[in-house]
């Protein structure tokens, strides 16, 4: 069964902009358990645009699902932050630098030696690695070299291209996927995935571990409600 991990970067954004503490971003995470969600994710940027450093150790002190913190290793403030936590996992994202989000993965042969290193800091911690990777099989290949435990693939094409043509759409995704259970990763995904493109892309996945879900989520909850939304996201993982 898939995992849903709901990312709660928006609430942080949402609670920066008058900068107080409305909506309480620990409040949210743990309504976000209440309802059915199997972890709560992060992505802290250096800019802390949205979950701000000290969000992680409030949040590790309180959550009791699977805490997945998303972000730039090159960062060293980030590697502190997430040994500093141990969260369940940590998921190793290329970002550049003032990016508005994430929108690429890593190039894991290009930066296999870096990677090697950084998975052996963050495994040594007793952390899970995941690797954000697109959905190509030479980097999923790659990726398992590094000695990761899982990758992510990353799913804004597939999001995209779901309503021109889903068939098309997930045949990278499908290709990536049975390379990561040849070379024995595990699977993850993530971005732009939504109530939508969900459902057909955790059946034509196999294995999937965990989605980590954000913006569409909490934009949906807007008008349907977060326990709502939470239910029918876990419903779409069902099959
Ligand atoms: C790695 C990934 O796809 C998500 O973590 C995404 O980058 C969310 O970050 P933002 O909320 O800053 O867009
Ligand atoms: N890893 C993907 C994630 O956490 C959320 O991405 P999105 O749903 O905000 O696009």
């Amino acid at each position: 069964m898939t995992k849903l991990s709901v990312n709660i970067n928006k609430i942080a954004t949402l609670r920066n902009s008058r900068g107080g503490n409305n909506p309480d971003l620990i409040k949210v995470a743990l309504d976000c358990e209440r309802f059915g969600s199997e972890g709560i994710t992060v992505h802290p940027r250096p800019d802390e645009r949205h979950i701000r450093y000290q969000d992680v150790f409030d949040l590790k002190a309180r959550i009791a699902t699977e805490f997945n913190i998303e972000g730039n290793c090159r960062e060293q403030k980030f590697v502190d932050l997430v040994l500093a936590n141990k969260p369940a996992q940590v998921t190793l994202v290329p970002d550049a630098e003032g990016q508005i989000t994430s929108n690429h993965g890593w190039d894991t042969i290009k930066h296999k030696d870096y990677l090697k290193e950084m998975v052996s800091i963050f495994k040594s911690a007793g952390i899970r690695v995941s690797i954000f990777v697109d959905p190509v099989v030479e980097m999923v290949e790659a990726a398992a070299e590094s000695g990761t435990d899982r990758i992510e693939l990353y799913t804004e094409a597939y999001a995209h291209n779901y309503y021109d043509n889903r068939e098309k759409a997930i045949l990278p995704y499908i290709a990536a996927a049975h390379k990561a259970h040849e070379v024995g990763l595990g699977i993850n995904a993530g971005h732009d995935l939504d109530l939508h493109n969900l459902k057909y892309f955790a059946e034509s996945i196999p294995g999937l571990l965990e989605v980590s879900i954000g913006h569409a989520l909490i934009s949906d909850a807007l008008y349907l409600g977060l326990e709502n939304t939470i239910q029918l996201y876990l419903k779409q993982l069902k099959h």
